[in-house]
């Protein structure tokens, strides 16, 4: 018998970089989201007097050893159970590979829920998490799913309240773009640049903002806006709830950014053009539009399907994959989880 785990994406919807710290990670305050989009991660383990780790996949950029992350969660989790077992792992890539959208960090979540569930067994939540963060900075927020707020450098992770469903559209360059690199990029920018405000605590206060509005998911008071006025059909008629366009909106009033633009737009000015597409103008115009982590992809967010599809149209007659999905708040990345 094997275990096929749905390996969930994420985006950041806002990113703001410290200084660099003594252990050579910078600091930094990022709100996750993770999308519908996803790799399929296959994993099959019995009990062994030795341990043993193989690993397959379909891509050749995926490490098939010990740097491979769902290698390295594996062989941790089983140190921490105390455990030997013959375990072999499959990884199928659908997402892009360095593409910002934190998907090697999925794989290795999405090994351990499968290593557990072959193995009917689980590390206590607080192992697991850190674990995970030994593993990388982006991997614990794997392990809560829908919105989440990082801290530290990305690992420390905390709920937030989930926004509900927003259609989404991913745009996939060609390229991509190496974290470490643009980390040293912002830091030989951040040298040249005066009177520094405190980025960090700016953007919590930014996100913290949020919930304190009326009518974004941050505080639900009584029935959702729309529902408040009679009634809506949104989201039966391919629109988002009111509740997730306000969040988002709110979000967007605070001047939400992510800080890698600075610099990978630079290097990278095809980038800055496809973000101009996603966001589109007037009344079809994206909620919000930026580049997902350290890039390659770039995302944008967008009131109704229509204006999604329509998105995607611009990205593609410019020559650029684009794909269609969905935010995924917290209980249906759970639900959705194990694949058939
Ligand atoms: C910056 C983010 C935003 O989501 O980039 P993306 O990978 O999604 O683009 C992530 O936190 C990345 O997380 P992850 O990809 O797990 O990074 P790690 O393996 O922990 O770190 C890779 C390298 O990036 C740099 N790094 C990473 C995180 C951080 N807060 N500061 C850093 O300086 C360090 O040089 C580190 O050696
Ligand atoms: N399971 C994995 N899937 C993809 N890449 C992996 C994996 N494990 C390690 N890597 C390495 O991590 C690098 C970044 O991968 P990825 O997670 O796709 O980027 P990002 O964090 O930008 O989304 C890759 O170039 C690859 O060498």
């Amino acid at each position: 018998m094997s275990t096929r785990v749905r390996s969930y994406s994420k985006i950041n919807l806002g990113l703001a970089i410290g200084p660099s710290r003594p252990d050579g990670f910078h600091g930094l305050t990022t709100f996750y989201q993770t999308l519908e989009l996803h790799d399929l991660v296959t994993v099959e383990a019995k009990r062994a007097s030795a341990t043993t780790i193989t690993l397959a996949s379909n891509d050749e950029r995926v490490p098939l050893d010990n740097r491979n992350t769902a290698w390295r969660m594996v062989e941790g989790a089983l140190s921490r159970l105390e455990m030997t077992a013959a375990v072999s792992i499959h990884i199928e890539k659908l997402l892009p590979v360095q593409g910002g959208m934190g998907a090697g960090s999925a794989n290795a979540a999405a090994a351990l829920i499968g290593l557990e569930r072959e193995l009917d067994t689980s590390l206590p939540g607080a192992d697991r998490l850190r674990l995970a963060a030994e593993v990388g900075s982006d991997v614990p927020l794997f392990l809560l799913g829908g919105s989440v707020l990082g801290l530290g450098r990305g690992e420390q992770v905390y709920p937030l309240p989930d926004m509900p469903c927003v259609f989404c559209v991913v745009s996939v360059p060609e390229v991509g773009v190496s974290t470490p690199q643009a980390f040293r990029d912002w830091d030989a920018l951040a040298l040249t640049q005066h009177g520094k405000s405190d980025r960090l605590r700016e953007l919590s206060l930014a996100y913290a903002s949020i919930s304190a509005e009326p009518g974004t998911s941050g505080i639900i008071r009584g029935s959702n806006p729309g529902n408040q006025q009679g009634g809506s059909d949104k989201g039966q008629s391919g629109q988002v709830d009111d509740l997730a366009e306000n969040t988002l909106l709110s979000l967007v009033r605070t001047g939400v950014e992510n800080d890698f633009e600075q610099v990978v737009f630079p290097a990278y000015p095809s980038l800055r053009e496809i973000k101009r597409q996603l966001m589109g103008t007037g009344s079809e115009a994206a909620l919000y539009a930026a580049l997902s982590g350290s890039g390659s992809a770039l995302f944008g967010l967008y009131r109704s399907e229509a204006d999604a599809r329509a998105a995607q149209q611009r990205v593609q007659n410019a020559g650029v994959k684009a794909l269609m999905t969905k935010t995924l708040p917290r209980s249906m990345y759970w639900t959705t989880m194990f694949a058939g």
